[in-house]
């Protein structure tokens, strides 16, 4: 019998959670949930959580935390089988304190990484809008400059990333994080479960959540084959 594993990646823009959540799920098998994805979703469709959330998309801020939890539960609800990694999700205290209500997460990962670092990445983050792909003109380039790799159509710099915008919006990340962090070190329920990383590469990083994760399923897979012999 295999227990379901459930994961959380936190970290400020830049700090490599799309790089590294699409690792893990190629690695690991596990679904990569990004709470970003689910956002533009709902604006494609025109969802009434989509409509609400696109008005303050379009002026910089984080979609409020009623709409963004209304939003995600009903689709973790449809996970119930599924072994995943949410990316994007929880961002503030009361979206960690509504996760932590609906479900049992086995870890954290806390991507810290130097601002100097962040800036230089986003400067140079073009994205494919309709696929969510990302790129880095040094880290991993496309291969034809300007172009999507699968689509061959042009990428684009969002206005988000752009360095006038940069620093306001790695301190707010700050602010807003650090009571996350906290409730993970803090709550009962989830003592334990917080992992984080430091470094400026994520290629340094990677193998160390690898082992982590490893680790964390074989013992959670054993326990559960224990459990279901006793
Ligand atoms: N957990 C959340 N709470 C509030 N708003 C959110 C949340 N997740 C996503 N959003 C909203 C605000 C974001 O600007 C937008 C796109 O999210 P996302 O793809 O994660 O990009 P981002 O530019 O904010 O982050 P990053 O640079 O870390 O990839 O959706
Ligand atoms: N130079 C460099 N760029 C990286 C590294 N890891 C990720 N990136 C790039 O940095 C940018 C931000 O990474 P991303 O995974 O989108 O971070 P997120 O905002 O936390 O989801 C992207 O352009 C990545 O390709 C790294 O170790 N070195």
């Amino acid at each position: 019998m295999s227990k379901l594993f459930r994961a959380v990646i936190m970290g400020p823009p830049g700090s490599g959670k799309g790089t590294i959540s699409e690792r893990i799920a190629h690695s690991f098998g596990l679904k990569h949930l990004s709470s970003g994805d689910f956002v533009r979703e709902n604006i494609a469709a025109k969802t009434e959580a989509g409509v609400l959330a696109k008005t303050y998309i379009k002026k910089g801020l984080l979609v409020p935390d009623h709409v963004m939890t209304r939003l995600l539960l009903p689709r973790l609800e449809e996970m119930t089988k599924y072994s995943w990694l949410l990316d994007g999700f929880p961002r503030t205290l009361a979206q960690a304190e509504a996760l932590n209500s609906a479900c049992d997460l086995d870890v954290a990962i806390n991507l810290n990484i130097p601002l100097e670092t962040l800036k230089e990445r986003l400067q140079h983050r073009w994205i494919h809008p309709p696929s969510g792909r990302v790129y880095n003109m040094c880290f991993n380039p496309p291969h034809v400059q300007g172009k999507d790799d699968i689509t061959g159509e042009p990428l684009i710099q969002q206005e988000d990333d752009r360095p006038e915008a940069l620093v306001a919006r790695l301190r707010h990340y700050k602010d807003v994080a650090k009571p996350v962090i906290d409730f993970y070190k803090m709550t009962e329920k989830a003592k334990g479960i917080l992992y984080t990383f430091s470094d400026t590469e994520t290629d340094r990083i990677w193998p160390n959540i690898s082992t982590l994760l490893s680790t964390k399923i074989s013992t959670i897979q054993s326990d559960a084959r224990c459990a279901s012999t006793h």
